[in-house]
């Protein structure tokens, strides 16, 4: 099939619709370096917006300040300037309730078993704990993890202990899912498993997805919308609909489109991927 002749949507990156979940405007981050007090332009400004229920991914070259973006609209680190809202509030200072973020480290407490590892937010969150096993419960079963309830993080495999991290977001029944590359660690095969389980689960959440990734073929095979950042200080150059059916599973790998997406943000994250390595398009 000619690559030209696949239509490819071009969403409107700073347009801020009424069902938008998140809004971001004009946001950047400036960091001060401790030892020099020199000011680091890390983000932006940047605008996009999150709609209600989609799932997004951004890709960007290496440093561009892709988690530096997720851990603002997470409320993990306040703009330098700039606004985020979520649900129609701004983000500052918190994570705000019906937010959950999944990181790339395995995050599990070795000194916790499987189901406490999961419990752990919503028991901190002060949830009865009758309803904390009802949720539990379900999410481990989700996740294929029933039957390690009782096992440590030390007796499982990197993909399982990734696995005990989003039951443990899903335990808190988030309206807003943020994953910074969290299958960065695995194998490939694991990888690709592990997100058609969160595929699966957003599905079943109806929660908005943003997910950081490296990978160009997983942000393809996963998303609703894929956002190409530029080199740092980054902001969106391209947004792209991939228009997948949202009962989408591995056979969009073999639609003709999938091959034109993967080209064309390849194309994008090269000349920018260079440029970050100061070597030039
Ligand atoms: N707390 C901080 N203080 C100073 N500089 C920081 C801080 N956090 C991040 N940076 C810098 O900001 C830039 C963006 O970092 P960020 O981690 O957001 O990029 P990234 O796109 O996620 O990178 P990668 O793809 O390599 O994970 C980098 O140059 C990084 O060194």
């Amino acid at each position: 099939m000619n690559m030209a002749s696949v239509n490819i949507t071009e969403a409107d990156p700073v347009a801020v619709r009424p069902r938008a979940h998140v809004t971001a405007e004009e946001v950047s981050k400036v960091f001060t370096r401790p030892d020099t007090g020199e000011s680091f332009h890390a983000l932006g400004p940047v605008s996009f917006e999150l709609r209600q229920g989609e799932f997004f991914s951004v890709v960007g070259p290496s440093g561009c300040g892709k988690s530096t973006l997720l851990d603002l609209v997470a409320g993990l680190s306040a703009p330098t300037d700039g606004r985020i809202h979520f649900e129609g509030n701004e983000v500052k200072g918190q994570v705000p309730e019906g937010v959950a973020v999944v990181f790339q480290e395995d995050a599990s407490f070795p000194w916790l078993n499987v189901f406490d590892n999961a419990a752990f937010g919503a028991r901190r969150n002060g949830l009865p704990e009758v309803e904390i096993k009802e949720r539990v419960d379900h999410a481990l079963a989700f996740m294929g993890l029933s039957d390690f309830a009782k096992s440590y993080p030390a007796q499982l495999s990197g993909g399982m202990r990734q696995r005990v991290c989003i039951a443990r977001a899903m335990v808190l029944r988030p309206r807003l899912m943020l994953l910074d590359e969290p299958f960065g660690a695995l194998d490939q095969q694991t990888r690709l498993l592990m997100g058609e389980e969160l595929l699966k689960l957003w599905r079943a959440t109806d929660s908005t997805v943003m997910l950081i990734t490296h990978s160009i073929d997983e942000a393809v095979l996963l998303s609703d919308r894929i956002g190409t950042m530029s080199a740092r200080p980054g902001h969106f150059i391209d947004i792209l609909e991939t228009g997948w059916r949202r009962d989408r599973g591995s056979e969009t790998a073999m639609d003709p489109k999938y091959g034109a997406l993967q080209s064309r943000i390849w194309g994008m994250l090269r000349n920018e991927s260079l440029k970050a390595l100061g070597v030039g398009a």
